[in-house]
């Protein structure tokens, strides 16, 4: 390597943006839900006191990530802590909606402790309930840095700006993708390797909705892909394997192709 090349590094870092590192923000988000699930851990036993004490510390430290994110320099860090704080309770109680419809929808879920201590469509839903409330404070970059940690662990890539409604459904879940701008309503279920996405990409698209509207009680199976931003799936819904939808469709439809699979018996000799 030459004397360019360590140049060309030294001076990326003068340009970086202060933001605290991914791992940082990742310890930050499972603390929390160690704290709101005490069942992640082994025989927790910590006083009403001490568990005070601890969500205090989840607070400041995200006052600490705050204070080290540049672009929010002139925040009022630790008044923005406090509003997410408070909104705990409401977001617990939204995680725990996903939970029962998880237990309620799948047949192999035998447990809530099952589903906390192992399904990764919870910790995904979890994360990104954390994330969308980060953002919805208008704290930059740690929410995307929050989904994508999720991604990294599960497979499922949440965008933190999608809006979801409660009682969400996620089985399986490896290689789902929910882009920005999705809407989806209460008690929808999706499978793996679901695209809710845009119709195509362009960078000029930024603040148009391009990602479609899932209603209430809509089940999505497994490598359906529904594009762009006008397409709404009606209320109670179902949607095929492998179905390519870039249309609306009017509630209490089911969609799926017909079988192209022919099976031929071959003669034996
Ligand atoms: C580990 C796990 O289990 S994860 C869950 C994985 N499972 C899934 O994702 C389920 C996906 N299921 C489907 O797509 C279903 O077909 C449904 C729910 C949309 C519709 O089910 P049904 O109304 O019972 O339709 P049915 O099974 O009778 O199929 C009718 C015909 O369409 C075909 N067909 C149905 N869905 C599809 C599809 N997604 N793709 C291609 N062909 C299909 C069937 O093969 C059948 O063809 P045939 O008449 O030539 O035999």
């Amino acid at each position: 390597m030459n004397e360019e090349f360590y140049l060309h590094i030294y001076n990326k870092q003068l340009e970086i943006e202060a933001v605290p590192s991914n791992q940082e923000v990742a310890e930050w988000a499972m603390n929390l839900m160690n704290l709101l699930y005490p069942e992640r851990l082994t025989s927790p036993d910590y006083s009403i006191n001490e568990i005070k004490r601890l969500f205090l510390k989840q607070e400041k430290e995200l006052v600490r990530i705050l204070n080290g994110t540049k672009a929010c320099e002139n925040c009022n860090n630790e008044a923005v802590a406090r509003k997410i704080f408070e909104s705990i309770p409401e977001l617990y109680r939204r995680m725990n909606t996903d939970i029962s419809a998880i237990l309620e929808g799948d047949p192999a879920a035998k447990s809530e402790f099952e589903i906390i201590r192992s399904y990764p469509g919870f910790l995904a839903i979890s994360l990104y309930r954390i994330a969308h409330a980060l953002l919805q404070a208008e704290i930059p970059i740690v929410p995307r840095i929050l989904t994508e940690y999720a991604h990294s662990i599960t497979g499922i890539d949440i965008h933190p700006g999608a809006v979801i409604g409660e009682y969400l459904y996620i089985d399986h879940g490896t290689g789902l993708v929910i882009g920005e701008t999705t809407v989806i309503g209460n008690y929808v279920k999706l499978y793996q390797g679901v695209t809710l996405g845009a119709l195509s990409v362009e960078k000029y698209m930024v603040n148009i909705k391009r990602h479609p509207t899932i209603e209430d009680h809509v089940i999505i199976y497994s490598g359906a892909t529904i594009l762009g931003g006008d397409t709404v799936i009606g209320s109670n819904c179902i949607i095929g394997g492998n179905v390519w939808l870039t249309k609306s469709v009017p509630p209490h439809s089911t969609v799926y192709h017909q079988s192209a699979v022919k099976v031929i018996e071959t003669k034996q000799p």
